[in-house]
């Protein structure tokens, strides 16, 4: 069960998405394939910093959000053919499905995310930071500021 939260600021995965650029900018590639949708903002900020302009898409869905596992591809990445020279970018890896599942479509490209669980680590080539699997990362397009109240009135005796 999600114990903790992370908050993610756009200023962090900004700095994070920059540092996982100069991580592999030692490797040529040709161009990236972004994973749906959490890996689109992550992939433009490195796109950037690698002056790479050839930018493919995955969509992956998964029908039952109960099942793990059950996952369909709804977009195929065509351009990246076999996946070699291709950068793939993901925010993050939890169980690592995901990840599986795009490197049987693209077996010869370089998968590289920002955050890492314990349990998606094994399916990546490069991350920035592990999380904690009980972990809830809080990315900067999922959250909103709010209003909250002090701590002694928030508290009910
Ligand atoms: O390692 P896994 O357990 O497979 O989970 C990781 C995937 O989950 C998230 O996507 P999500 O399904 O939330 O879709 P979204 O990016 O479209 O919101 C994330 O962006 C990864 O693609």
């Amino acid at each position: 069960m999600t114990t903790n939260y992370m908050v993610i600021s756009w200023d962090q995965l900004h700095k994070d998405a920059r540092l996982l650029a100069e991580r592999v900018s030692t490797k040529k590639f040709k161009g990236i394939v972004a994973i749906t949708r959490g890996g689109m903002i992550p992939a433009a900020i490195i796109a950037r910093e690698l002056e790479c302009r050839l930018i493919e898409t995955v969509s992956i869905v998964s029908y039952d959000e109960e099942i793990q596992g059950e996952l369909k591809i709804i977009k195929h990445p065509t351009v990246a053919g076999d996946g070699e020279g291709f950068l793939i970018v993901d925010d993050l890896v939890d169980s690592g499905i995901t990840a599986q599942a795009i490197k049987k479509l693209l077996p010869k490209a370089y998968f590289a995310c920002l955050y890492a669980k314990p349990a998606g680590k094994p399916s990546t080539d490069e991350f920035i930071m592990e999380v904690q699997q009980d972990t809830w990362i809080l990315f900067p397009w999922d959250a909103a500021p709010a209003f909250a109240p002090p701590l002694v009135k928030s508290t009910k005796k």
